[in-house]
């Protein structure tokens, strides 16, 4: 996670995004610190990098690398106003120790974009991703990846679409809503996931699916309450956050968490 020491919206590249509303960034450490306080009190490890000043977006660490059984890529964004951020994580992750880092040539927002099943690579693409990046993570990562086209601006990542409530049981349960993909992409997903839990249009807009489950606990925005029920019903435990302040730049609990799997 990055602290969101310089967070503000100074620039707009999704439609959450608008920089002549005010921004706290008081509160949004806030609200960050409480978040990283809730991993830690269900039992996670939280590794912290350093903010840079002049990158009010760091904070979203889920979009700067996808790490797989120890394996990293690395991301390229596709705004310039945060192409910065994908070499501070490269220097993070090779201090931090790990020894397969590599950077992608493709367009590559990372956890934003990617998300693991635990057998699969879903791979979101029609705002910032480049579909050539999903075979590039087949071939660095050596995963199967699924490509997703996603059709909704407002819905600009796959981690504001869909989440994996559990990643390591045979059955892989996902979170989803319907409407962010094209109808290809629906039928892909119904196919792999008949027994998803589906998300409605309050769960979307508050950015509910862009929640964190570690197969226990679903940490998620308060306002998501017909989607905790929902998870609920399957045997999760809803904990909820408040993230609005960081919502203001389209992101929530996911977008600030980057999952380092082995
Ligand atoms: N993983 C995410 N969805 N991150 C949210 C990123 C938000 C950031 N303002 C952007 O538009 O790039």
């Amino acid at each position: 996670m990055c602290p969101p020491t310089y967070f503000t919206v100074e620039y707009a590249i999704n439609p959450w995004m608008d920089p002549t509303q005010p921004t706290s960034t008081q509160l949004a450490v806030e609200q960050w610190t409480a978040l990283k306080e809730t991993y830690e009190r269900l039992g996670h490890d939280v590794q912290v990098i350093e903010p840079i000043p002049g990158l009010p977006d760091m904070v979203f660490s889920a979009n700067s690398g996808t790490v797989i059984d120890g394996r990293v890529l690395g991301s390229r964004f596709r705004a310039s106003q945060r192409s910065a951020e994908a070499d501070h994580f490269r220097r993070w992750f090779l201090s931090s120790g790990y020894n397969s880092v590599v950077m992608p040539t493709a367009v590559n927002e990372a956890e934003g974009d990617f998300t693991w099943t635990g057998s699969l690579l879903l791979a979101g693409t029609g705002f910032r991703t480049d579909p050539g990046a999903h075979s590039e993570a087949q071939e660095v990562l050596g995963v199967p990846v699924v490509s997703l086209q996603l059709v909704d601006p407002r819905f600009y990542h796959l981690d504001v679409a869909l989440f994996m409530l559990d990643d390591q049981s045979s059955t892989p349960l996902v979170a989803y809503y319907p409407e962010a993909f094209s109808p290809g992409s629906q039928q892909v997903l119904r196919r792999l996931f008949p027994d998803a839990v589906i998300a409605n249009d309050d769960d979307a807009v508050c950015l509910g699916l862009n929640a964190v489950s570690d197969g226990k606990h679903v940490v998620m925005p308060i306002e998501a309450t017909h989607l905790a029920e929902q998870v609920a019903r399957r045997g999760f435990e809803p904990v909820f956050v408040d993230i609005s302040e960081l919502r203001k730049s389209g992101g929530g609990p996911k977008c600030c968490t980057m999952e380092l799997r082995g």
